[in-house]
């Protein structure tokens, strides 16, 4: 499903309703936050946190939550306290199948899925297997996310590792839904991407995050590098 030339935004590390708002009117569409009752990934919220985001950003923003875990059940009690408009659904993708997605979505009218399919760094489109996922998976959830995965990790994403765009353009020509594209995209890199893969939409943490300790605070968003990228993927 190609789209070009503007992609949505979608910004992650979203950890205060300050940087949400201020992100949203820079253009921002899809804003990231990662949380759960359990501390699983450093920088994540707690649901009371998120729930004051989603809560108190602008009604127009679409509200991503992030969670790295695949207990469905875990996933359930985060939900009860804060709900967002799309599940981000960053463990490990074979620990929860398409039919199980189907039918917990389900349970949560209106609820939209995001699902991450791991991209390799240097390895070549034949020798893994993210057009089996995208066929796959494409029938449970509503929106991909090609996301760089860290060789020896079981979660996907937040890498700041770059992969080849032309599995993106690959991942976007076969899927049936929008494809939101990531892994190591910066304001530099990000009109080559953008022009080689044609995404719905491109995601960040990690480039625009501060490049100093202040990565690992509440206030982790460096709004000029926030900026700079939404102003690369508007570029024509
Ligand atoms: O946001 C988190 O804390 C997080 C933790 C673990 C996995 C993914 C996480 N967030 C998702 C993202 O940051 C983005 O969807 C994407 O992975 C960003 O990639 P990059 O710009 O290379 O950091």
């Amino acid at each position: 499903m190609n789209h070009h030339p503007r992609p949505i935004v979608q910004i992650y590390g979203i950890r205060s309703v300050k940087t949400a708002r201020a992100v949203v009117d820079m253009g921002v569409k899809h804003i990231g936050v990662s949380y759960g009752k359990i501390h699983r990934t450093p920088g994540q919220l707690t649901c009371e946190q998120a729930k004051d985001i989603f809560e108190n950003v602008q009604p127009h923003a679409v509200r991503v939550g992030l969670t790295v875990t695949s207990d469905l059940d875990e996933i359930r009690e985060n939900l009860a306290i804060a709900m967002p408009d799309v599940l981000h659904l960053s463990g490990d993708i074979d620990e929860i199948s398409p039919e199980e997605i189907l039918s917990f979505k389900s349970e949560y009218p209106g609820l939209k899925i995001l699902q991450p399919i791991p991209v390799l760094p240097n390895v070549p489109l034949g020798e893994q297997p993210v057009i089996d996922y995208v066929k796959r998976y494409e029938k449970a959830v509503d929106f991909f996310l090609t996301d760089t995965k860290a060789p020896g990790t079981t979660d996907i994403g937040a890498t700041g590792i770059v992969h080849d765009f032309a599995i993106d353009k690959a991942i976007v020509e076969t899927s049936n839904i929008p494809v939101i594209i990531a892994g190591g995209l910066t304001a530099e890199n990000l009109q080559e991407a953008i022009s080689i893969a044609q995404p719905y939409g491109v995601d960040s943490f990690s480039w625009t995050n501060y490049q100093d300790e202040r990565a690992n605070t509440l206030d982790c968003k460096d709004l000029d590098r926030v900026r700079a990228f939404v102003e690369a993927a508007r570029h024509e």
